[in-house]
């Protein structure tokens, strides 16, 4: 591969995750061509894309196909029955790219082989619309342009931090890999909550939406304010915000609650380490 002729790359699974990256990768012009193998068939995004050939599955890959990175973007309960295809497939010049919860670089290198190049990432779906937020965590085997070229896969889809402690992997699953959920959830408790004030459905669940994109493109907007300073430019003294807030913020009240989502989160992805 070379900079101008941009990578070559195996991806494996294409379904939420896997689609939106594919997607970013294209628009980035990152890859001069992407094999899927997917039962599933590929996303109508890229339908058409002449970079882009699907397959059924790994004894189908086209005749002396080297990919320069195959990302494994399957479910990790289905990981330990894809991976043993594409054992013949590492070699140094290889790297794999897991974005699976749970699943460890030892438990990679045990599927594939010592001499596997791994990376292990977690990335989250707001990659759909470019603003994903991946943490990667490198094997030792990982070339200096190996990383530059995984750091610009996820880099196409959103933000990226390495880290060297793997153990980090799991809180990060349960705080960015499925927060998405979570501020979803939360727009579905405010409408509910709203419509249990009196407010009609359609118009509750409205607000939520509408208060919580914004409330997120204001953070994303206050560089130099941090969440808090935000929060208290809203809460006028003795008014609503700080009525909802002393229920909010009780000892009992959201910060419990939201730190025992975590660490189940973080327990899950531990336990699918398998
Ligand atoms: N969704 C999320 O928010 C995030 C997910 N992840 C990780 O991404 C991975 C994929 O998750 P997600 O995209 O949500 O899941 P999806 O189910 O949407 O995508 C997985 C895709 O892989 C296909 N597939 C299943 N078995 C094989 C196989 N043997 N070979 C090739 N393709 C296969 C599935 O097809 P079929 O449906 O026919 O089985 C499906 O299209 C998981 O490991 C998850 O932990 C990471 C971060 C965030
Ligand atoms: O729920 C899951 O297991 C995956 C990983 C992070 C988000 N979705």
């Amino acid at each position: 591969m070379t900079a101008e002729s941009g990578a070559s790359l195996l991806l494996v699974g294409c379904g939420k995750m896997g689609g939106a990256m594919l997607d970013g990768w294209l628009a980035a012009g990152i890859a001069s061509r992407v094999v899927v193998v997917d039962r599933a068939g590929l996303p109508q995004s890229v339908a058409g894309d002449a970079r882009v050939t699907l397959v059924s599955g790994a004894d189908a890959l086209p005749e002396g196909f080297v990919p320069d990175v195959i990302v494994l973007a399957v479910k990790p309960q289905v990981m330990e029955e894809a991976l043993p295809s594409y054992r013949a497939l590492v070699r140094p010049g290889t790297v794999f790219l897991s974005i699976a919860a749970g699943k460890t670089i030892a438990w990679f290198e045990r599927l594939l082989g010592e001499g596997a190049v791994v990376v292990r990432s977690m990335p989250n779906t707001p990659a759909a619309i470019g603003r994903g937020m991946t943490v990667a965590v490198p094997n030792a085997r990982v070339s200096a342009a190996q990383r530059d070229l995984s750091d610009r896969l996820l880099r196409a889809v959103g933000d990226v931090a390495w880290v060297e402690d793997e153990g980090l992997l799991d809180p990060v699953t349960a705080v960015s890999g499925s927060g998405p959920a979570y501020v979803f959830f939360l727009v579905e408790a405010m409408a509910k909550a709203g419509e249990a004030a009196g407010l009609p459905a359609d118009l509750a669940m409205r607000l939520a939406r509408a208060t919580v994109s914004g409330a997120g493109a204001l953070l994303d907007a206050s560089v130099q304010q941090q969440a808090a300073d935000l929060r208290k430019a809203v809460t006028s003294p003795n008014g609503t915000t700080q009525a909802a807030l002393e229920v909010l913020m009780a000892p009992e009240g959201m910060q419990p609650v939201m730190t025992a989502a975590i660490a189940a989160a973080t327990r899950r992805s531990r336990e699918l380490a398998g």
